[in-house]
């Protein structure tokens, strides 16, 4: 797995807001789509391309335009989603497939509960959105079904991710055949005893959505 840690000081300045207990809903909401955004201007530096002829008002020229078929951004519910609207706005013409995730908090298992994705990713290039990488149950079993179902490439965007989840996420995908690389805003010191990032910011769903 490639992994890329994006910390241009934006990046980190505007993390450093996301992560203070001070820092309100709205606000936070706000802060990780402007993160999105900054880290998938990196994470999507191999998105696929073809030549694109047109006319400007002086001369013929090529450029460049999306290929077909067009990515695909699944955002992890519930925090993924807190990351979609600033993914798309980089790739209006993406299409989006919802996968819903969530750790049992004693075992820290992943658990799929929602699941509206296209059967067959033969040839696409998806885009997974979540904002934690923690033991890496979550985003390695997520990885796994992209890949049965025969994506192209898989790129994860995280806000943050711990040591242990990167590892974890680098043995489940040492067998799997497409390419897989993320891109965080930053690799944290640890994990605590309950599966939580140390700094951190604390659960990312609860502070977009409120506490379940
Ligand atoms: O790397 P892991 O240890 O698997 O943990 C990371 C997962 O935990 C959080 O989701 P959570 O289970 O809290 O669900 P939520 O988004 O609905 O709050 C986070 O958004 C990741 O999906
Ligand atoms: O620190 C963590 C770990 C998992 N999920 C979160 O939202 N935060
Ligand atoms: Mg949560």
């Amino acid at each position: 797995m490639r992994v890329i840690v994006a910390d241009h000081p934006l990046i980190t300045h505007k993390l450093t807001y996301l992560r203070d207990e001070r820092t309100d809903s709205p606000t936070f909401r706000r802060l990780a789509e402007e993160l999105v955004t900054l880290l998938a201007y990196e994470a999507t530096r191999d998105v696929r391309t073809e030549p694109f002829s047109i006319n400007t008002p002086v001369a013929p020229t090529v450029g460049i335009k999306l290929a077909n078929p067009k990515p695909l951004v699944v955002p992890i519910l519930r925090a993924g989603l807190g990351m979609l609207e600033g993914m798309v706005r980089l790739l209006p013409s993406a299409e989006v497939g919802f996968l819903g995730m969530m750790r049992n908090e004693e075992t820290l298992e992943a658990v799929t509960y929602a699941n509206r994705l296209p059967d067959d990713l033969s040839g696409r290039q998806v885009y997974v959105v979540d904002p934690m990488l923690a033991t890496g149950g979550t985003l390695a079993m997520a990885i796994e079904y992209l890949a049965e179902r025969g994506a192209r490439d898989i790129t994860c965007v995280t806000l943050l991710s711990a040591p242990e989840g990167i590892a974890a996420v680098e043995q489940a995908t040492r067998t799997i055949s497409p390419p897989v690389t993320l891109v965080t805003g930053a690799v944290d010191e640890r994990l605590n005893e309950h599966g939580y990032i140390v700094p951190g910011l604390g659960d990312a769903g609860d502070r977009l959505y409120g506490v379940v």
